[in-house]
Parts: structure tokens; sequence; C-alpha cells
């Protein structure tokens, strides 16, 4: 082989391995790199002393280190291989007969702050979009401490207003589609547009939405195209074609104070769902335990106890101890009472598990929120 064929067709592969690499395609990246450091390898082997060869060394070394960190990548977000990154897999679009959740906001305890606000910015405009000349929100963001609702929340949403729900995960958008993932980003409101272009509503729900600014891995540096893209997009929807469209992006987050100003300055409504207060713990006890009744027996329940106990305990927590006390029952309704009639449940029951699990809310992080809400909150 010729010095000069080595030098051309290795550089020939190494320019499309950065091509390649800058698009994100980084499996092509990797084949090509390769190919480019054999063929440098080659040229040194046979001309160890020529004028160049220190250039080519540290290409090569440069090469190596780049193919590592792509190979960890790859590894880390699991996708190698297969090359299929479509990423339609990846999006579901949940329409309102399908949906296997069915709440609504009957189904919620309390949170009524919240459900006004959506009432205002999402369920009437639907209703009667004639009355809102000047359009509606198109971005709510729903912020807050973890396992309180907000998940909850933009389900019972999209059933109120039987619209079509499509979830989007950011993780999945940032690690799994790579390069994709801006284009992933306009595929989703893409088609957003085109089922509301039928008449129905569609809410693009993006839990975890701090996800769409999160890196992954070193220099891959998507999140900043991906960011531009969500960026434009959310814009484009109020552009004067779409601006009639019911298309509305409902993020959540329970790290708000991640997202930046442009970020933060497409949600319109930005609204806060709280952990429950003692009330509200009250009430979530009651809801639950309401629906123990089918198949046990309630025994005197201080309610005003349960809620008493339990400060620091997300929404999610309250129903997680209630599953857990009907495990206990059924348990000891199987093994012991051998198929008899069971004991009526008591406080203590409850009680019981409470003492063995933690509160899961962060009492500093709810100061962190509450400045958050002050300044960015709109309702
Ligand atoms: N207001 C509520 N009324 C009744 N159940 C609730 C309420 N809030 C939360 N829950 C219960 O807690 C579970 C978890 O809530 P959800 O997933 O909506 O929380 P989240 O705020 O989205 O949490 P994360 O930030 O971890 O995703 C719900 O599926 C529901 O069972």
């Amino acid at each position: 082989m010729s010095l000069q064929y080595l030098i051309e067709k290795g550089t020939e592969y190494a320019h499309k391995a950065v091509a390649a690499d800058k698009k994100g395609d980084y499996e092509t990246a990797i084949k090509y790199y390769k190919a480019a450091i054999d063929l440098f390898l080659k040229y040194l082997k046979l001309y160890p002393d020529s004028s160049m060869s220190e250039f080519y060394r540290g290409l090569i070394i440069k090469y190596k280190s780049r193919i590592k960190v792509l190979e960890k990548h790859i590894e880390k977000i699991g996708i190698g291989g297969d090359g299929n990154r479509s990423g339609a897999e990846d999006i579901e679009i949940l329409t309102p007969n399908i949906r296997a959740n069915r709440k609504t906001f009957k189904d919620i305890v309390d949170l009524e702050k919240v459900k006004r606000a959506l009432k205002r910015a999402v369920i009437y405009p639907v209703k009667d979009p004639k009355l809102y000349p000047l359009g509606w929100p198109k971005g709510i963001l729903l912020f807050g401490p973890p396992g309180c609702g907000k998940t909850l929340v933009a389900y019972a949403l999209a059933n109120e207003i039987n619209a079509t729900l499509i979830n989007v995960s950011p993780a999945t958008i940032m690690s799994k589609w790579l390069g994709e993932a801006e284009k992933n980003v306009a595929k989703v409101f893409r088609k957003a547009r085109e089922i509301a272009g039928k008449g129905s509503p569609v809410i693009i729900f993006i839990d975890e939405v701090d996800g769409l600014l999160q890196e992954y891995g070193e220099e891959v540096g998507g999140e900043k195209r991906v960011r531009n893209q969500f960026l434009m997009e959310m814009d484009g929807l109020k552009e004067k074609e779409n601006n009639k469209l019911l298309v509305f992006v409902v993020g959540t987050t329970n790290k708000p104070w991640k997202l930046d100003i442009g970020f933060i300055r497409r949600f319109e409504k930005r609204i806060y769902v709280p952990p429950p207060d003692k009330r509200v713990r009250k009430q979530l006890f009651k809801f639950y335990i309401e629906q123990l009744k089918e198949a046990y027996e309630i025994g005197e329940i201080d309610y005003g106890e349960l809620a008493e106990l339990t400060e620091g305990y997300s929404s999610a927590d309250i129903y997680s101890i209630v599953k857990e006390t009907q495990s206990n029952l059924a348990e000891e309704f199987l093994e012991k009472h051998n198929g008899e009639k069971i004991r009526p449940i008591t406080t203590e029951d409850f009680i019981e598990v409470i003492k063995s699990r933690k509160p899961s809310i962060d009492k500093n992080l709810l100061q962190a929120y509450k400045v958050w809400e002050e300044k960015h909150g709109t309702y």
C-alpha cells in the first residue's frame, strides 16, 4: 500500500467519523474512527520516520480516546447494534379509549387550587374556544415534591377533556435516541398538531421535564439542541396557524430550579402541587381506607391521629401505608383465621405500618419550592 493511499483513505475515514460523530450517529463514527486508526497505524509501521509520523500518532491517540467515550456512552444507554433509533416506539400515544388510567378530578383528594388553575388554563378553553379570542396557555408546568400527585393530575386532566395524551420520557429522548433526540422532539409536536388538527385536544405530557436539560455522557452535548428544538416547538404552538389548536404541553418537575429562564417562560402557567397538610392527610386516609370496606370491616378509626403521625409523608406514602396495612390484614386472614370472619380494622393497624416507614419529603426542599413559587408561580 502506498503512502499516499494510506494517508488519503485514512483521512477520508477520519472525516466520515467526525461527521457521523457530530450528527450523533455514534456507531458509524466508531466504525470510521477505527478504520482511520487502522490505516494510520499501517502508515506508521511502514514509514516510522516520516516527518508526519508524530502528527498521525497524535491523531490515533485522540481517536482512540474518542472511541472509548462513545463506546461507554452507547453501553450505558444500551442501544448498541440494532441501529434502530427511529424512536417511534418510545413515544406513547394514548387515546382516551385506550388509556388504562381513567381517573378524573373526582379521584384526586383536595389539590383544589391546582384543579381550579387547570380548569381556567385548559378545561374551559377546550369547552368553548370561542370565548378566548386572545388564545390560551399552551405550556403548563406542575412542580412540587415527589409523590404528591403531579402525574395523577396530568392524567386526570387528559381524561377531563378527553384528550389524546402523548407521553414523552426525557430520559428516553436524551439517552436512547442520542443524535436523533431533537428530531424526535419535532416529531412529537408534529404528531400532536396532526391529531389536534382533526379536532381532538392533545396533551404532550413530559414527566420530569428537567431531564431535557440534563447532560448525558461526556462531550455529547445533545441537550442544547434538544432544548432549542423544544423552545422552538413551544413557540410554534403560539404562531397564528397553530394558535387555535388544542395542543397543551404539560411538564412536571421535582427540581424547578434546574430550568433556565427561556424554558420557564414557555410554560405560561406554573402550578405548585404541594404535599398534603394535616387536613389533607386526614382526607387521604379516609379516601383510601374507605376503599378497604369492600373486603374488611372497619372499626373506629382515629383519622386525626393518623394525620398527626404522618407529617412529612407524601400522598404516595399514605397510599402505600394503607396498601401495606391491607397486605398485613390479608396475610393475617389467610394464615391465622383460616377463612373465618376477620376482626375489624383498627387505628393501630395503620400506626404499626407508619412506625416502620420514614417520611419521604425533605423539609428543606419545601422551603426551596416555596421560594421558587413566589418567584415564578403563575395561576
Ligand atoms: N391528591 C391525591 N389524591 C389521591 N391520591 C394521590 C394524590 N396525590 C398522590 N396520590 C397517590 O400517590 C401516587 C403517586 O402520585 P404521582 O405519581 O402523581 O406523584 P408525582 O408528584 O407525579 O411524583 P413523582 O414526582 O415522583 O413522579 C398516585 O398514583 C396516587 O396513588
